[in-house]
C-alpha cells in the first residue's frame, strides 16, 4: 500500500480507495477519505476549516488535533505555562517508519500496545508511526519534564485508527509525570441531524454555562441521542467508550481505549461566529466527538509507557 512522505505530511493510500493525511505540524490527521460499507466512492469523513492554517502558524481547526498534556486551559501546576490543549497540537513531529503493511492482521509490534478488543481488524491496513515529539528547547520553556510521544496512526478499508503512545523518559528517581490526552475529532456531519449516543445517565460537566460555579456542577444526560442543535460543550465523565455518530444519511462508530471520557463539542453560530479559522457557517459541518481522558489526570511512573487508542469506523 503506498505511504507517501511530502515536505509536510504523510499519506497512506489503501488499495479498496481510502487515504488518510497526516500533517507532521501537530501530527494532525487532516484528511480521512473512505467508502461506506455499501460501497460508495471514497468520501471525507473529517472536517478542516476553510480558513484553517495548514503552514504551522497555528493548530488546524479542524481533522484530529492532538491534545496533550492539558485539555482546555492548564489547571495542572506542571502545566502552568501551557496554551489550551497543550503543546502537541501546535510542534512539528517527525517522520519515523512504516510499522506494519500486510495483509495478514494486527502486526506484533502494534499488538504489544493495542488491547485486542481496540484493534483494526481487516484485510489489508498500513501503519505510519509519526514520532519524534520529545522536550525541545520551545517546549522546554512551557514544560520541562522528561516525556516522549508517538503517534501511530491504521488506515484499513473503513476504519481509521489513532494510538498516542506517551513515555516518562525519566529516571527511576523521577516523580510521574500527570497529563491529559484526548483525540479532538472533527466528524463530518450535518450538526442539526447529528446524534450521538449512548450518553444516557452519564455526568457531565457544561461548559456552555456562564458561570464557573455552573460549569463545576456535574448534570445527568437524560437524552437518547445528544444533538448538538445549540452551542454544545460537554464533557461526560467515565463514558462507555465507545459512541455512534449518527446522521439521515450516514453514521461513524468511535471505539477508545484507555479514555474513560468524551467531549461533544459544536460553537454553533452563536460561538462558531467568534472563532477567527471558522469558515462561515462551518459549525454546521461538523460534530466534534472527543475520546479522552480528561477529568482528573493519568500519572505515569519514570520508564512506563501508556497508550491511549481510538477507532473509528465507517458504519452506513
Ligand atoms: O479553539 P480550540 O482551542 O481549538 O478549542 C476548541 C474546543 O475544544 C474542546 O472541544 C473544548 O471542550 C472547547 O471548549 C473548545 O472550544
Amino acid at each position: 500500500m503506498p505511504v507517501i512522505q511530502d515536505a509536510d505530511r504523510v499519506i497512506l493510500q489503501h488499495p479498496k480507495g481510502s487515504s488518510a493525511e497526516i500533517l507532521f505540524y501537530g501530527a494532525t490527521v487532516v484528511s480521512w477519505k473512505a467508502p461506506s460499507p455499501s460501497g460508495t466512492e471514497p468520501v471525507e469523513r473529517l472536517f478542516v476549516s476553510g480558513k484553517a492554517a495548514l503552514d504551522g502558524s497555528k493548530p488546524v481547526r479542524g481533522g484530529i488535533p492532538v491534545v496533550f498534556p492539558c485539555f482546555g486551559a492548564p489547571t495542572h501546576p506542571t502545566h502552568a505555562k501551557l496554551p489550551q490543549h497543550g503543546f502537541a497540537r501546535s510542534n512539528a513531529w517527525t517522520f519515523n517508519s512504516i510499522v506494519m503493511d500486510n495483509d495478514a492482521g494486527v502486526s506484533v509490534k502494534l499488538s504489544e500496545f493495542i488491547e485486542d478488543d481496540g484493534a483494526i481488524r481487516g484485510a489489508h491496513q498500513t501503519s505510519v508511526r509519526v514520532a519524534g515529539l520529545g522536550p525541545n528547547p520551545t517546549i522546554q520553556q512551557q514544560y520541562d519534564y522528561p516525556f516522549h510521544l508517538d503517534f501511530v496512526v491504521t488506515l484499513a478499508e473503513h476504519q481509521l485508527s489513532t494510538d498516542l503512545h506517551v513515555k516518562n523518559t525519566g529516571l527511576s528517581t523521577n516523580p510521574p509525570i500527570e497529563f491529559q490526552a484526548l483525540f479532538h475529532n472533527y466528524i463530518r456531519a450535518p450538526a442539526n441531524e447529528v446524534r450521538v449516543s449512548p450518553l444516557t445517565g452519564l455526568s457531565y460537566y457544561d461548559k456552555t454555562e456562564a458561570t464557573e460555579e455552573a460549569r463545576a456542577k456535574p448534570k445527568v444526560e437524560s437524552r437518547q441521542g445528544v444533538d448538538v442543535n445549540k452551542f454544545t460543550d460537554s464533557v461526560y465523565e467515565n463514558a462507555p467508550g465507545r459512541y455512534d455518530v449518527v446522521w439521515p444519511s450516514g453514521a461513524i462508530e468511535i471505539r477508545a481505549t484507555n479514555l474513560k471520557d468524551v467531549v461533544v463539542w459544536n460553537p454553533q453560530q452563536e460561538a462558531g461566529a467568534k472563532i477567527g479559522d471558522m469558515e462561515t457557517g462551518g459549525w454546521e459541518k461538523y460534530v466534534c466527538v472527543e475520546p479522552g481522558h480528561v477529568r482528573g489526570f493519568i500519572k505515569l511512573p519514570a520508564g512506563e509507557t501508556w497508550v491511549g487508542q481510538q477507532v473509528l469506523t465507517v458504519k452506513v
